[in-house]
């Protein structure tokens, strides 16, 4: 329970019709959940515009409603609060009725294209290995210690959000870790939550289509540095072009990490195998399990937010050195015949490209590398062409396929993949539009030692077509298929 009053301090500027200090019990941004005791924030979404359901919320007998538009003619006991922008206020008003759980634990926020998820799981596990209670916000799932909170977004709405920061307060976490997408940036679901640190891993293509331009894209990276208090740390990859862009701005403690370039947190990569990473690192030559050059880039992300965060430097690298990767990252199956099956969540060029390249570093020349890969649907269209190209180029085979078509024709989606496929490997593609056949096929072409890499769905359990999820897992899928070798 909150009063009104009490939760409007955080925000700039608001103007106050009706009741002026109604008692509220839950907050809410979907109208379907509004009514008496209840706030409802009217946001303005990229398909429909929450304030099209005040009316339906009116009805229901709201208590309070967060508009951008004074109401035409409000009923009486309803509060409305006028503010510029309702997810910014939101963010805000979540935080101080949910008691501002961000100040009360370290929290650190991981941003970039590629390796948020490897970040924040490995930071996660790192701290309960090093005694913590500790929450975790990622894409695969939310945990409060070994608890699991399925996920649906990388990062939750404001309201979600800080209900989670609550529940790992209670729950004794002195530390949380999370992911912080530019979508969420943009949409304010982190607006009034207070970091302790800050890490950009990296910025490549994605997300066009929502960002429309590559600058608009690096624009809500940094947004989230920008935002950062003078108390907190602000660790960047100096290695990625955009890295010191980041740091222009912010008043937080600024500090960079590299395996190339100068920098506060530096390694220099000693050995990359399918056994693992070999980095030296403050002098010692230290063993890794996670494998290609992306994850030296992580480890060190993860080992400088460590140290930033007060940790013994020893202590964690002894504990980081145990450590595996998040599901769906580089994982693999062997088959009975010795064919190496990789699953791997990269569903960007960049991604997909440093998966592959890792693959080339560590095969044996008679080893083919057999790619299967598809483009989600309703998802920038510009990477489609992109990737299958830089599959076609760095296997010996490629088989295009279904990623989560959602609601586009995936033969149309293959289409444009195919288009991206240069002259000169067009006899190394197939498509293949049926993801459980591509797989099979991918297994009848490989010799045994072949190395089949099934990219872009990784942890993923469902495959999304015209919004119905059915079960899919890549990784089970290629175990069932591996097993019929035998057979
Ligand atoms: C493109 C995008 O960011 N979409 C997000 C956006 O949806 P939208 O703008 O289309 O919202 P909408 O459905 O039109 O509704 C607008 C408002 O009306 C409300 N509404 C709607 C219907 C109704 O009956 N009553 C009602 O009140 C909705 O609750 C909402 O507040 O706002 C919604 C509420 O916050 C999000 O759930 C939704 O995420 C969708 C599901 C999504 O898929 N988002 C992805 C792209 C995303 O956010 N991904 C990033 C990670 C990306 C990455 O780095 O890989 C993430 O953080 O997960
Ligand atoms: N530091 C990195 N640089 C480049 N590629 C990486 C890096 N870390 C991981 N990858 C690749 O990107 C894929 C996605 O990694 P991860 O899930 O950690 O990223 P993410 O930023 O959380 O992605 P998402 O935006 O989908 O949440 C991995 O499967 C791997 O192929
Ligand atoms: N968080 C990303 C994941 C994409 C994963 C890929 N399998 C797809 O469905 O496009 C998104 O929603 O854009
Ligand atoms: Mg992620």
């Amino acid at each position: 329970m909150a009063q009104l009053q009490n939760l409007l301090q955080a925000i700039p500027s608001s103007q106050l019709l009706g009741p002026t200090n109604p008692e509220l019990s839950a907050l809410t941004m979907d109208s379907r959940q509004a009514g008496p005791g209840v706030a409802f924030f009217a946001i303005k979404g990229t398909v429909r515009d929450g304030h099209d359901f005040i009316p339906q919320t009116l009805e229901q007998g709201v208590s309070v409603v967060f508009s951008e538009k004074e109401p035409k003619n409000a009923p009486e006991g309803v509060t409305f609060v006028i503010v510029p922008n309702v997810a910014e206020a939101m963010g805000h008003v979540a935080a101080a009725f949910y008691g501002h759980p961000s100040q009360k634990m370290k929290l650190v926020g991981v941003t970039g294209t590629n390796g948020k998820t490897t970040c924040v799981t490995l930071l996660h596990k790192l701290f309960r290995e090093l005694g913590y209670n500790a929450g975790l916000l990622s894409t695969v799932q939310n945990q409060i210690n070994e608890t699991v909170i399925p996920a649906t977004h990388t990062t939750p709405d404001a309201i979600t959000l800080q209900a989670l920061l609550a529940q790992m307060v209670k729950a004794g976490c002195t530390h949380a870790f999370m992911e912080v997408s530019s979508h969420a940036l943009v949409q304010h679901r982190v607006t009034g939550v207070e970091f302790a640190g800050a890490v950009f891993t990296n910025i490549s293509h994605d997300h066009l289509d929502y960002h429309k331009t590559f600058d608009e894209y690096i624009k809500a990276k940094k947004l989230f540095f920008d935002n950062l208090s003078t108390k907190a740390f602000a660790l960047v990859n100096s290695d990625d072009k955009r890295g010191m862009v980041m740091l222009q701005n912010t008043k937080a403690d600024k500090k960079t990490y590299a395996l190339r370039k100068e920098a506060d947190f530096k390694a220099r990569l000693l050995d990359n195998s399918i056994q693992g990473l070999q980095l030296e690192l403050e002098g010692q030559e230290v063993w890794f399990k996670l494998i290609g050059t992306f994850n030296a880039y992580n480890l060190l992300a993860v080992y400088g937010a460590a140290v930033l965060l007060g940790e013994d430097a020893q202590e964690v690298l002894t504990s980081l050195s145990s450590l595996t990767s998040a599901a769906g990252r580089f994982d693999y199956v062997v088959s009975p015949g010795q064919i190496t099956g990789i699953v791997d969540y990269a569903h960007t060029p960049d991604a997909l490209e440093n998966v592959l390249q890792t693959i080339q570093q560590i095969r044996k020349p008679e080893q083919k590398v057999i790619t299967i890969v598809g483009c989600g649907g309703n998802r920038d269209a510009t990477k489609r062409p992109i990737m299958a190209d830089i599959a076609a180029r760095l296997s010996d085979r490629v088989i295009l396929t279904s990623d989560n078509p959602r609601d586009e024709d995936p033969q149309e989606i293959l289409n444009q993949m195919q288009a991206g496929v240069k002259h000169t490997d067009l006899r190394k593609a197939l498509s293949v539009v049926d993801r459980k056949e591509a797989i099979k096929t991918a297994v009848m072409l490989a010799d045994a030692d072949d190395i089949i890499l099934v990219a872009g769905k990784g942890h993923e359990t469902y495959q999304e077509v015209k919004g119905q999820r059915s079960p899919f897992d890549d990784k089970q899928i290629l175990q069932e298929t591996f097993a019929l070798l035998q057979k």
